[in-house]
This record gives structure tokens, C-alpha cells and sequence, in this order.
């Protein structure tokens, strides 16, 4: 192995995306098949915490949920796994100069393919807000955050989690 294949070895193979885009899902799929550790920042969070992530939300508020997202990215982006950061981690200036140099792929996933993922695409109580919307939001807000971190982007919209995979692994192999 030269040099240079085993440093890119050694480093975090990383996934960004909005919800919905197949971070969680193409990190599983992509750790085994490079036979790599998987870690899900979202996971570990929620592992370390005892409760899951929209709980997190609810006891202690979105503030303390990204102070902790922030340091837990940080620390598990030393070690050498294929590693799903959740969707708005990349909110943190901090996170995004760690991220700096590092193997990055953006999922790339339109609004209407992420509401259909992660099923709110029924119409709603008027109440409870317009989903949609809030996704297209989030997406204008956070794509130029995932364009300055991604090293590599790949289209999902109409490419199942394994062609997705499929595609990291040209780019990883070229
Ligand atoms: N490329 C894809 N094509 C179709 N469905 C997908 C694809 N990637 C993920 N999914 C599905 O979309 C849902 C959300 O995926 P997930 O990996 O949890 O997204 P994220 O972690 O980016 O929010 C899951 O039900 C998953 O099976
Ligand atoms: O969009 C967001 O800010 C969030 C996305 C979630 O992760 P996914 O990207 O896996 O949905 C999770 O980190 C948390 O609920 C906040
Ligand atoms: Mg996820």
C-alpha cells in the first residue's frame, strides 16, 4: 500500500446532507462494504444521553442539542469510520473548519424527495405547520454550508441507497 492510500485510510470517510438524504442509511451500507466502523453522530448522541435526539429537543432545547452535536462531531471525526453527521451539524463554524482538508461527500436531495423520505408529505392540521416549506427552508439555508465542506457531491433524488454507495466508491477508488 503506498503512503498515500494508507493516510486516506486512516482518516474519516464523512456524509453531510439534509435530513432525509441518506446520511444514516448510505453510511451503514458504505462502512460495510470499505469493512469500516460505522458512526452515526445522531446515534451516538442519543446512545451517550440515554434518550433519543427529539428528546434532547424537548427536555433541554435545540441550543444544548448543538453545543453537544458540535463536540461529539469533532471528536468522532478523528477516528478512521465512515461517519454520518446529522443534518445541521454543519451550523457550526467550528464544525466546518474541522471538516477542512477531510474526505467530505454532500448527498444532495431536493425538498420533495426528502419530504417523501421522511414521510411528511400528507397534508397537515394547519397547526402543525407546513413541512414542506420548512424544508425548503432548511435546504436554501444549508446547501452553501454543505457546497464549503464537501470535497464531492452526489446526486440521490432518483438513485437508490446502493447506487449512492455505488458512486462513493468510484469517487473513493479514483
Ligand atoms: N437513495 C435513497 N433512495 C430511496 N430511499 C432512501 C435513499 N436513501 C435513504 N432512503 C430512505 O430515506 C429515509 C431517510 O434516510 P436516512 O438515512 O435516515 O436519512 P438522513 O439520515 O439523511 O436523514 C429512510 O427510510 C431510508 O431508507
Ligand atoms: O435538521 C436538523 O437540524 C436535524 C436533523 C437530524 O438528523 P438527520 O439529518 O439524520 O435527519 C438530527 O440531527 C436533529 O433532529 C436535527
Ligand atoms: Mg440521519
Amino acid at each position: 500500500m503506498t503512503d498515500t492510500a494508507r493516510a486516506i485510510e486512516d482518516q474519516a470517510i464523512v456524509l453531510v446532507g439534509a435530513s432525509g438524504s441518506g446520511t444514516s442509511t448510505v453510511g451503514r451500507l458504505l462502512a460495510a462494504e470499505l469493512g469500516r466502523e460505522h458512526l452515526d453522530v445522531d446515534a451516538v448522541i442519543a446512545q451517550r444521553a440515554g434518550k433519543s435526539v427529539p428528546d434532547i429537543f424537548i427536555d433541554d432545547g435545540e441550543a444544548a442539542f448543538r453545543a453537544i452535536e458540535e463536540s461529539t462531531t469533532i471528536e468522532l471525526l478523528e477516528r478512521p469510520a465512515v461517519l454520518s453527521l446529522g443534518s445541521g451539524a454543519v451550523l457550526s463554524e467550528s464544525v466546518r473548519a474541522a471538516l477542512r482538508g477531510r474526505q467530505v461527500f454532500w448527498l444532495q436531495v431536493s425538498a420533495g424527495t426528502a419530504a417523501e423520505r421522511v414521510g411528511l408529505t400528507a397534508a397537515r392540521p394547519v397547526g402543525f405547520g407546513n413541512v414542506r416549506g420548512r424544508l425548503i427552508q432548511l435546504l436554501n439555508l444549508r446547501a452553501p454550508l454543505y457546497a464549503e465542506v464537501a470535497t464531492s457531491s452526489v446526486a440521490t433524488d432518483d438513485h437508490t441507497a446502493d447506487e449512492v454507495v455505488g458512486r462513493i466508491l468510484e469517487r473513493l477508488g479514483g
